[in-house]
């Protein structure tokens, strides 16, 4: 008798780990009362079911416990692996068909884009690589997901911003109206007119930033972090009226190491979305990310204070013009002056620094820029002019040629298919309700269907007209006229695609035009003799942005001062 029902216990335990497995697919609740109560409190009600097997409760509810979460790890396992499940048909590893966790493993070197692209490379242009989630290579899908009409943002940044539990920055906002009314001012901030009113701030710091390399001549610099410097004093100019002088003083706060100290963290966050609420309960954390905040709210409340001669992006985030029906936020400003400043300053930065380092590889490429810029800023010219920027092909196209190989967010931003919408076709390809995707930028730039010949090489003449390109002609391009050219500009996504794609897309070509002008009018760049170039690949870390490292670099100049 007594068999019989611990016996019965069992399989009750058995049954209701299951049933915990479906209630978590089913309604996927966040509260962590109700993850508190479906993985402890029934366990521990359970354990009653099977005292008569054991000899004391401790051991009855030691065994309860791994008997129930037993049964639903291998009942998640074996229903992720199953046809059952709803992306079953999609190719993938096994262990990233059964855990997240996979990813959070992979990714934990800083090479998540290399692996994806591998996978692509393996299992073709869709590729599961999380029980719900898809990585996409087609370009035949980017419209459809990403553009207007297309999946809002995926649960991704959920984890990121765990506590951010009121406003939310405009990156992270998924429900497309909100994210619509939160995007206005962006969309104003980055008018034509609005551009050519933040010249003169750009200038400014360009100025100063190719100054203080002008003193650094015949030493060794790292010139990423000098980069940094320039594109971070820039963007806190531009968000809150100033308050940053690194150019100047160094990262005495060290405030771009807080910056960065929080990405490692913030990857794992991004395939592990639900464990942003536990972590942010433990004492101590965001700390960082709380210390800048409090920076930038002190910023913008100085900046508040007074009305600015420049319309900079501040005057258009707080609608000092009065135009918005509902005026946003004070909080609303403070977090997206936050985002303009994390999104809009290391993006470049390690573009520029991508781009140097790519000219300093390729010589060749290196002087065709350099003459270009010579043509049209002599000695003597102001080189931060940016009249004839849409003319200086070469210069666009090295630009453009450096974000296609290196994208500064390299694997893309995630989107998802809302609950209840009923799963939709995404090009040629069916994605149920309840999917994440996202397109593998690294991938997509890299794929010769897109970009070819030599689709994984630095070749910024790819981008020029066939006439341009034939003006080149040299022994580094002979006989690539002889193999079929593809150039195929939908694949290029380094900025995204649609509706919530990169706002500051016109003001990043800018800032960069125009310090990549100034720096080569001025001076020459070269590699110290004991440098491998090679590191600098080696070092760059996907962790959602592209972290990169040291850039080190001996300047010279190029214009006598006398
Ligand atoms: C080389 C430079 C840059 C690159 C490659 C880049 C790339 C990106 C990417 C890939 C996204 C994600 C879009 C998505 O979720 O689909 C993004 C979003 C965004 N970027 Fe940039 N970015 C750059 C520079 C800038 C600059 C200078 C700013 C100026 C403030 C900026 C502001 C933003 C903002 C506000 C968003 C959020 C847009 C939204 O969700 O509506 N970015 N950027």
């Amino acid at each position: 008798m007594h068999a019989l029902a611990f016996n019965d216990g069992l399989l009750a335990v058995i049954a209701a780990g299951l049933a915990c497995h479906l209630a978590f697919n089913r309604f996927e609740p966040a509260r962590l009362l109700v993850h508190f109560a479906l993985l402890c409190v029934i366990p521990s009600f359970m354990s009653f079911f099977v005292l008569s097997g054991f000899t004391s409760i401790f051991r009855a509810v030691v065994s309860t416990y791994l008997l129930y979460w037993f049964t639903i790890l291998t009942s998640i396992a074996l229903y992720r692996l199953s046809p059952f499940h709803p992306l079953a048909k999609y190719p993938g590893p096994i262990l990233a068909r059964i855990s997240k966790f996979w990813m959070v493993w992979m990714s934990s070197d800083g090479k998540q884009h290399v692996y994806y692209y591998n996978l692509h490379k393996r299992y073709g242009d869709v590729v599961r690589i999380g029980p719900n989630e898809l990585s996409m290579r087609d370009t035949a899908a980017i419209q459809p997901l990403m553009g207007p009409g297309g999946w809002s943002k995926g649960p991704h940044w959920d984890g990121r911003m765990a506590e951010q539990t009121n406003t939310r920055t405009l990156i992270t906002i998924k429900d497309p109206v909100e994210h619509a009314r939160r995007r206005r001012p962006w969309n104003r901030a980055f008018s034509i007119a609005a551009l050519k009113g933040y010249e003169e701030i750009i200038a400014k710091r360009a100025r100063e930033f190719v100054t203080g390399l002008e003193h650094k001549v015949g030493e060794r610099v790292d010139l990423a972090e000098l980069i940094n410097h320039f594109t971070f004093d820039f963007m806190s100019d531009m968000a809150f009226g100033g308050g940053s002088e690194m150019i100047r003083d160094g990262d005495k706060e060290g405030i771009w190491h807080l910056l960065e100290s929080g990405l490692p963290m913030g990857l794992i966050l991004t395939h592990i979305p639900w464990f942003g609420k536990y972590y942010v309960k433990i004492p101590g954390i965001g700390k960082n990310l709380k210390d800048f905040r409090a920076f930038c709210e002190e910023r913008a409340a100085i900046r508040k204070s007074r009305v600015s001669q420049v319309k900079d992006l501040f005057h258009y985030l707080i609608d000092e013009d009065g135009i918005e029906r509902i005026p946003p936020t004070m909080a609303e400003v403070i977090s997206d002056g936050v985002l303009a400043i994390v999104a809009g300053s290391d993006t470049t930065a390690t573009t520029l620094s991508n781009l140097f380092c790519l000219m300093m590889k390729n010589p060749t490429v290196y002087y065709r820029l350099q003459a270009e810029i010579d043509k049209y800023f002599p000695v003597g010219e102001n080189a931060l002019d940016t009249t004839d920027h849409p003319y200086m092909s070469y210069l666009n196209a090295v630009i453009n040629e450096t974000l296609r190989l290196f994208p500064p967010v390299l694997s893309g931003s995630q989107r998802a298919a809302a609950r209840g919408s009923g799963g939709r076709a995404i090009g040629p390809y069916y994605l149920p309700e309840g999917t994440n995707a996202f397109m593998h930028f690294y991938s997509v730039q890299r794929d010769p269907r897109n970009f070819s010949p030599m689709p994984d090489a630095f070749w910024p003449e790819r981008w020029l007209t066939p006439e341009e390109r034939l003006s080149y002609a040299s022994p580094d391009v002979k006989g690539l006229d002889k193999v079929p050219f593809i150039h195929n500009t939908a694949g290029f996504m380094a900025f995204s695609f649609g509706p919530a794609n990169c706002v500051g897309k016109k003001l990043a070509y800018q800032k960069m035009r125009m310090a990549i002008c100034l720096m080569m009018q001025r001076l020459e760049f070269r590699f110290p003799d004991d440098y491998v170039p090679e590191k600098f690949e080696d070092d760059l870390l996907d962790l959602f942005v592209a972290k990169k490292g040291s850039l080190p670099v001996v300047l010279s100049p190029r214009v006598s001062k006398d």
